[in-house]
């Protein structure tokens, strides 16, 4: 067995986390040889109900567990941390004006920047899932500027996921035979999910999801609107934000940046921007990426012109960058 790491989770009495831990606890992320401890950071009124979280992976028994750290200090939480979960956030309250959700999420994630600037491994890799979480990641990266940027990605995943099982439902195959399937830009609506790439297995190697199912109508239109408005959709029926999908897109999206991406897949994520595809640069923005030795590379999968009608469909604009940068 290798020598334990340290994985924090922020928000680690929130109901994300909740699915999250059990997933970390036992291996799926990190590996099943990889022994873990695990550093749980919440707010001080929430201390009672994290405590009632650790008592639950206690008794997981999970041997890849050995240690718990349930803190409400972030000098605490992000001590020596080789990898960071960043859930818990702000939420948006009802008369909350977008400017003031802004201004409460800054103030939390300049705080945990400057924690991970000071007490982190400089090689830590954060995910930061809290929403508004693109503008999170930038945020708190600015505050850490002692760790490389690179490091700092925000999760489109789930995004990923839904547009995925999407596909397959309608090609009727199992969602592991589909592939490939981009998200531009935001973890929001502004989110442009995109099949053009996407390949589906149907048993002699992968093909294009276009070709499969020929029906471009249903991937620029309907697709589309699903994938951006399903969380919406989920709390509508759940009176709950996605909670147990969120969470396995986090384990995913950290298991791809331990393990790497499979040959000839790539997956989707934001990242710090080069200005690829006509993105603006120096934000954090979705691509998709192939990673090798846990760095990413953006990959260029085709002419950005090419989602031009994308971009004027869904946000009647011509300035594409600008309008997916917002939140
Ligand atoms: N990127 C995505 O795809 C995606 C998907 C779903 C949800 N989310 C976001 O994830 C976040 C968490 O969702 P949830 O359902 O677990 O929420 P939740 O309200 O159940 O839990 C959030 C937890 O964060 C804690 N918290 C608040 N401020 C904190 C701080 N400064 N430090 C540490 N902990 C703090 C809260 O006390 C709470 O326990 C939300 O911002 C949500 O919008 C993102």
């Amino acid at each position: 067995m290798s020598s334990p790491i340290r994985v924090v989770v922020t928000g680690a009495a929130g109901q994300i986390a909740y699915s999250l831990l059990y997933q970390i606890a036992k291996g799926d992320v990190f590996g099943a040889d990889q022994p873990i401890i695990l550093h749980l950071l919440d707010i001080p009124p929430m201390m009672e109900v994290l405590g009632g979280v650790v008592m639950e992976i206690i008794d997981l028994a999970l041997p890849l567990v050995t240690e718990i750290v349930p803190t409400a200090d972030p000098a605490v939480a992000f001590k020596d941390v080789d990898a960071a979960f960043l859930v818990g956030a702000m939420p948006r309250k009802q008369g909350m004006e977008r400017k003031d959700l802004l201004s409460a999420n800054v103030k939390i994630f300049k705080v945990q920047g400057e924690a991970l600037d000071k007490y982190a491994k400089k090689t830590v890799k954060v995910l930061v899932v809290g929403n508004p979480a693109n503008t999170n990641a930038l945020v708190c990266s600015r505050y850490a500027p002692s760790i490389a940027r690179e490091n700092f990605t925000a999760m489109t995943r789930l995004d990923q996921n839904r547009g995925r099982a999407q596909i397959a439902e309608r090609l009727k195959v199992n969602v592991g035979q589909v592939n490939n399937v981009v998200i531009w830009g935001n973890h929001s609506a502004t989110q442009v999910p995109d099949a053009n790439s996407a390949t589906v297995d149907l048993g002699s190697g992968p093909v294009p999801v276009t070709e499969a199912l020929k029906n471009d109508e249903w991937l620029k239109g309907e697709f589309i609107t699903t994938v951006q408005k399903r969380g919406a959709t989920v709390i509508a029926a759940r009176k709950m934000s996605s909670a147990v999908s969120a969470a396995k897109a986090a384990g995913d999206h950290m298991h791809d940046i331990w393990h790497g991406t499979a040959p000839g897949q790539f997956v989707s994520m934001g990242v710090i921007s080069d200005g690829s595809y006509g993105a603006p640069e120096d934000v954090i923005f979705s691509f998709p990426v192939t990673i090798e030795n846990k760095e990413w590379k953006i990959v260029q999968v085709r002419d950005f012109s090419i989602m031009y009608p994308y971009y004027l469909l869904h946000h009647k604009t011509s300035m594409p960058g600008r309008s997916l940068i917002c939140i």
